[in-house]
């Protein structure tokens, strides 16, 4: 598939399942010396190179690629952080290979050079860049120099893409078998420039044996079960979306109901403050539009079954009376989504929906609602999510420009395609209008978080600079005809 997304450790498996495999080190540091190589080839006309090496690994293919561009002609340099005397293993090997000067690590070596080839550290990283490593990146940075990066930058951890005292923006990443979580969550994917998944030769069911539980979130992902319209099928058979609507801020829901509808949801429900029907109404032709005055009328809605996905929060006001709606969905065999101000009826308070959730639900709060419901958990926004999702029983989606989706079981993915723009008003009550109406069409509820949001982000870019919220969902059909002409 290569969505995958492998951690430090689980890429060492794989490197040392290669071997057993009958793959020996120096051929799998070979290959990946010559896609850096290759890489430098296809985007860089020949110019002087310097080349970076640590005393690793990372160094070891820096070492490869500087040998292949030298007899290709290009002028190379080539720097080391250490004593060539002190490399081991493929790393030793691979520098017996350069029979040209090795230069200590040192600013001077940048002096001439078109391009940089940052093969300092990679997945070894192990604690922040200091010394002559970071003397050499702070001036990569004040010269403005092109650079490639071996694995990762220099400074990235691998693991979740933090920047470890200080890192190079890299033009082009080149990366082994696998990209990690630091190619796709920030700042990590930022720094990366463009990332090339290089096949250094590591046997497919190697990636089996490991089974990794991180993805890149995209089609390949959940498209085989998308719901796409049946030719037997009808609007009852495409579910009921069922949106509690708020008296004051009503463009949220409007919102929502209209991307659930865009996400093909049959038929959609707002239940309306009795003084809002008329405003919802005119509103939203296709949404069924019914009073709720109280939440014993709520819970009359919330009781016919083919009512079988339900949105709370989006516009409905902080307190007492969602808390108590929410748990009235909940205490019902329904899926859904939580948003926005559930996340503050039930601050510091998740155990009542702890007992409830499954994992058909799905809750989408931003970075300030994730710690107002879960707290200040430790670790990467993947560690959170994840930590999230199991405390309480549902699949999380944590907002950001680095959405990531977790399962209870341990499942993530991390979305990469969201643009800027989708950091506009309205825009999450639209992510989640997308997620219940997917849900109602029967996804569940990783396959509904995961698609939602990728579609979320694919219409945000279809849409561009100067998008709003109303925009997301007419630029729908549009995307769905590409998913559909891609499947
Ligand atoms: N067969 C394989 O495993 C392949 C690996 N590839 C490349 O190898 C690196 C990983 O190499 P490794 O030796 O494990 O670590 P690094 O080269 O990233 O780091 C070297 C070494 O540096 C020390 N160190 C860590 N952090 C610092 C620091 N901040 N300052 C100074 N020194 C530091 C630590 O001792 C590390 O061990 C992987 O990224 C690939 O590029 C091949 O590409 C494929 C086969
Ligand atoms: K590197």
């Amino acid at each position: 598939m290569a969505d995958e997304l492998l951690t430090v450790a689980e890429m060492g498996r794989a490197d040392r399942a290669a071997m057993a495999a009958g793959v020996p080190g120096p051929v799998l540091m070979e290959r990946a010396g010559a896609a850096v190589a290759a890489a430098a080839l296809a985007r860089w006309s020949p110019c002087p190179v310097a080349v970076l090496c640590g005393p690793g690994n990372n160094g070891g293919d820096g070492f490869v690629a500087a040998h292949l561009l030298a007899e290709r002609g290009w002028p190379v340099r080539l720097a080391l952080l250490g004593e060539v005397a002190a490399l081991r293993g493929d790393a030793a090997w691979a520098a017996s290979g350069w029979t040209a000067p090795v230069e200590r690590l040192e600013t001077g070596v940048l002096d001439g050079a078109g391009l940089v080839i940052d093969a300092l550290f990679g997945a070894g990283l192990s604690r922040p860049l200091d010394g002559p490593a970071a003397d050499i990146v702070g001036e990569i940075g004040r010269r403005a120099l092109p650079l490639l990066a071996v694995d990762v930058p220099s400074g990235v951890r691998g693991d979740d893409g933090a920047v470890l005292g200080c890192a190079p923006r890299a033009d082009l990443t080149v990366t082994f078998h696998r990209r990690k979580p630091a190619h796709v969550l920030l700042p990590g994917r930022l720094l990366c420039g463009e990332v090339v998944l290089a096949d250094i030769g590591i046997p497919d069911g190697v990636v089996e044996a490991i089974a990794p539980r991180t993805w890149e979130n995209g089609p390949r992902l959940w498209g085989a079960r998308y719901p796409w319209p049946r030719p037997e099928g009808h609007k009852y058979s495409r579910g009921h979306a069922l949106v509690l609507g708020g008296a004051v801020m009503t463009g949220a829901a409007r919102l929502a109901a209209r991307a659930a509808l865009r996400a093909g949801a049959g038929l959609v429900t707002i239940a309306a403050p009795p003084e809002t029907v008329t405003l919802y109404a005119l509103s939203l032709p296709s949404a069924i539009v019914l009073p709720a005055p109280d939440g014993a009328a709520f819970e009359a809605l919330l009781d016919d079954p083919r009512r079988n996905a339900v949105l709370l929060g989006p516009g409905a006001g902080p307190g007492e009376a969602l808390a108590t709606r929410v748990l009235a969905a909940l205490a019902r065999d329904r899926s859904g989504v939580l948003d926005a101000d559930v996340f503050t009826s039930f601050a510091g308070g998740l155990e009542p929906l702890a007992l409830r959730l499954h994992d058909r639900w799905v809750l989408t709060p931003h970075d300030g609602e994730f710690v107002r419901l879960f707290g200040p958990l430790p670790g990467s926004r993947l560690d959170r999510a994840r930590a999230a999702a199991r405390a309480c029983g549902a699949v999380v989606l944590l907002k950001g420009a680095d959405t990531v989706v977790a399962h209870p079981d341990g499942r993530a993915a991390v979305t990469t395609n969201a643009p800027p723009d989708l950091a506009t008003a309205g825009s999450g009550d639209v992510l989640a209008g997308l997620i219940v109406g997917l849900l109602a069409q029967g996804m569940d509820g990783f396959d509904a978080a995961c698609a939602g949001a990728w579609l979320h982000g694919e219409a945000g870019r279809a849409v561009g600079p100067g998008l709003i919220a109303e925009d997301l969902p007419e630029a729908l059909p549009a995307v769905l005809r590409r998913l559909k002409a891609d499947a």
